[in-house]
């Protein structure tokens, strides 16, 4: 009987070629798949990812207890398949500049990764760094001091000035977070935050860093302790950093890698010149659909993606969603609908409508505003259940918490009526919505046949 608190590797770490930013479900479910097979599909170089972790030392310290090594459950209607995975070859609590900046000097590394959540890019609802998050001005001040930084664009402009001086070339900066034009939206907040610290580094960032832009796709719920004892009980080993996730899994790549790259293409991915169609249609398909089932589903005292799917007020809403989104997609709508119904009724995979509902502020304006500008733009009119999701999310303010970038929102929406609330909430997430005025009506419209569900806001009903 093995030690169910020993961890082994059957063969020697790959070298950490990949440096990866925020070490949540998702990336070791995905970029952490994808490259472990890779590596086992035979190419001469295998590449390892040494990992940081996004904003506390926590995630860092289980996984550095097995050496990197976790369960990989893949959860279908039918079952659980467990893998190991062995990509992850070292793990680092974020805070540490010091072995951050230490990557960042080596020649081999040649690829940074992130997934640190659409609010980790601090920007402004314009979309360029905000220079007046505290952290953010923090960061400047720290980094012209030749301090350490702590949010994600400052770590980055951190670690791209020490390659600078080691003079180890070129790298690319691979985003996997759930934005469009992912690379350039990483492009824009490091070279902001760069010309704030050493405007000559801004040059050379232009000059050596290539921003990947790619579109991911796997549906990954936090991992919870029923997990972790189906994992015990599947493999006889203690894991305290499991992670469950769907069997589908997708990754649509733009960019160049100047320093090399893994053969991602020999695990599914692919590589392609204009990603904004594959982007597009996951943002407005699975994620606004993710959302609307958040809002609506908790407002029913619905705990589950899956139990939300079920019900058929929220089903109704969603499938008018999608045909909303698919008269504006460029891509066809019709297969990527289908595998989301088999998708979202998968049971089996717990993923909480309030893990969903986290940071709207940030999430709505790409999952359900653009699509509102994209109808406006074909001339189509305002599509209602768009409308609906951003007066369900509104109605679920009910808090910073849960949406720090909400904050001011929520505390100016108490006593105001329908129509100033959708207004106010517009203003704050999408203050360059084109027909705003329009939007806002139909908003309103939802708002005012909603019953009261939160309740800082219900006695605010008109
Ligand atoms: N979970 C999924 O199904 C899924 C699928 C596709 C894409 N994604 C993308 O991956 C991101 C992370 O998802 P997850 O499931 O790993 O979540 P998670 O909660 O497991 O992990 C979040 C990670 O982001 C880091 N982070 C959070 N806020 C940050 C900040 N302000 N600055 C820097 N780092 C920060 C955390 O430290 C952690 O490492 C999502 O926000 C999304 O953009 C997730
Ligand atoms: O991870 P977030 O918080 O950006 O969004 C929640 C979900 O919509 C998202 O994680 C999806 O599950 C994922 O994008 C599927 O690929």
């Amino acid at each position: 009987m093995p030690d169910p608190t020993s961890w082994e590797r059957t063969e020697a770490p790959a070298p950490a070629r990949i440096v990866h930013l925020g070490l949540g479900a998702f990336a070791r479910a995905h970029l952490l798949w994808y490259t472990q097979r890779a590596n086992e599909a035979g190419t001469a170089e295998r590449w390892g990812v040494a990992a940081f972790t996004g904003r506390s030392a926590a995630a860092a310290q289980p996984l550095a207890r097995q050496d990197g090594l976790y369960t990989l459950l893949v959860r279908s209607p039918e079952g659980d398949a467990p893998t190991t995975i062995d990509a992850l070859v070292a793990v680092h609590d974020g805070a540490d500049a010091d072995a951050w900046r230490e990557y960042f000097r080596r020649p081999e590394v040649g690829v940074v990764t992130l997934t640190v959540t659409e609010a980790g890019y601090r920007r402004t609802s314009t979309g360029g760094l905000d220079r007046h998050d505290p952290e953010v001005a923090r960061d400047i001040a720290n980094l012209r001091a030749g301090g350490d930084a702590g949010t994600a664009p400052g770590r980055l402009v951190d670690g791209l000035r020490a390659r600078r001086a080691a003079g180890t070339g070129p790298i690319a900066v691979v985003s996997c977070d759930n934005l469009p034009d992912n690379g350039r939206v990483a492009r824009r907040v490091i070279l902001d935050l760069a010309s704030a610290v050493d405007p000559s580094l801004t040059d050379w960032i232009e000059q050596h860093v290539s921003f990947v832009s790619t579109m991911v796709d796997r549906i990954t719920p936090a991992t919870t302790e029923a997990d972790r004892a189906v994992v015990r009980k599947l493999t006889g080993r203690e894991d305290r950093s499991p992670v469950v996730t769907e069997p589908f899994s997708e990754w649509v790549l733009q960019g160049d890698f100047p320093a090399g790259r893994p053969r991602w293409e020999a695990a599914g991915a692919r590589f392609v010149d204009d990603l904004e169609p594959y982007e597009r249609r996951k943002l407005w398909l699975l994620n606004a659909g993710h959302s609307l089932l958040a809002y609506e589903g908790l407002a029913r005292g619905l705990t589950t993606v899956a139990d939300a799917f079920a019900d058929p007020t929220c089903r109704a809403e969603l499938e008018q969603l999608w045909s909303e989104a698919a008269e504006v997609l460029t891509l066809p709508a019709h297969d990527a609908t289908a595998a989301l119904r088999e998708r979202f009724a998968n049971a089996r995979i717990e993923h909480r409508l309030a893990q969903i509902a986290r940071d709207g502020s940030v999430k709505l304006p790409v999952r359900i505003l653009t699509v509102a500008q994209a109808r406006a733009v074909a001339g189509l009119p305002v599509g209602p259940a768009g409308a609906g999701v951003v007066a369900a999310w509104i109605d679920h303010l009910d808090g910073a918490a849960s949406d720090p970038g909400a904050a001011d929102l929520v505390a100016r929406l108490p006593g105001q009526g329908s129509s100033a609330r959708a207004v106010l909430a517009l203003d704050a997430i999408a203050p360059r919505l084109a027909r705003k005025d329009v939007f806002a009506r139909h908003v309103a419209e939802r708002l005012a046949v909603r019953r009261p569900t939160s309740p800082t806001l219900a006695g605010a009903r008109p």
